[in-house]
């Protein structure tokens, strides 16, 4: 599984990320958690080999700097915070998750139609198909990307706010989606995560990221328990029928 081991990344003489160790622990759900510019999104682009850094990430032992991008793309899909709105269909693009898997002619097999299929009820985007992308709302994009990335249908799936669009109902039908298919289908889900009380609800490890630093990262109890993300947010935590809520202060 991913391993990262002393991650530096500096941009404009500036350290953005100092000395990341994270290994992730297969078939969880780990929420990347911290206050806005911390450098979750470059954490994300640095597995995603965008951003350049300095030190390593291993998949399964192998360095992901070396592996062929179509490889990549076959164990690891990516979710970016920022969505392009290319002027094709939404099943073209849902089809594009398949591309690590064509053959040199770019033909779709019966498994990889039924695996868009999947996507699509997966994600219950049904009412959207033969849409353009670029007439979608906000959320429904984010929507038809989603479903491109389980299409895709790799080990490990790296999110970034994949929520931020949604309404209250679907975020929590989605995260619930995301919990049945880390027990039924065996993925491991790194997830950037903005909503502190859904991460701590749906995350089974929490990584707390602090100023470029991971602060914390260990099982969400143990996070609750140690008061870090009191300090970390500078928020409050209450408990309401037998939850954990946090609150600015
Ligand atoms: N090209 C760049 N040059 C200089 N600084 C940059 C560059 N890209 C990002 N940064 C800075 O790096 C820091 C981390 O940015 P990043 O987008 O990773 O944060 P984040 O935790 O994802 O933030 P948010 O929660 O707001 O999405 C921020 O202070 C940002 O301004």
């Amino acid at each position: 599984m991913l391993e990262i081991n002393n991650l530096q990344v500096a941009r404009s003489g500036k350290q953005i990320l100092d000395g990341i160790n994270l290994r992730l622990i297969p078939h969880t759900l780990t929420a990347l958690v911290g206050k806005n510019g911390c450098g979750k999104s470059t954490l994300v682009s640095c597995i995603n080999q965008i951003t350049p850094y300095r030190g390593e990430i291993h998949f399964s032992g192998r360095d992901l700097a070396l592996m062929p991008p179509r490889e990549r793309a076959s164990l690891i899909a990516f979710l970016p915070q920022a969505l392009k709105s290319p002027h094709i269909t939404t099943e073209e693009l849902i089809a594009m998750g398949r591309s690590p898997y064509l053959d040199i002619g770019r033909h779709m097999t019966p498994h990889d139609k039924e695996m868009v299929e999947k996507a699509i009820h997966a994600i219950g985007i049904e009412k959207l198909i033969g849409r353009y992308v670029d007439t979608l709302s906000g959320g429904e994009r984010q929507k038809v990307y989603l479903a491109m990335t389980i299409a895709q249908d790799t080990r490990l799936l790296v999110l970034d706010e994949p929520t931020t669009y949604m309404d209250m109902a679907y975020e929590h039908a989605f995260l619930a989606m995301l919990d049945t298919m880390k027990h039924k289908n065996k993925k491991t889900l790194l997830v950037v995560m903005h909503n502190l009380n859904q991460a701590v609800r749906y995350a089974d490890q929490l990584a707390v990221l602090d100023d470029g630093k991971i602060v914390f990262h260990g099982p969400t109890e143990e996070c609750l328990r140690s008061g870090i993300l009191e300090r970390v947010f500078s928020v409050h935590r209450y408990m309401a029928e037998d939850k954990v809520f946090f609150a600015a202060e």
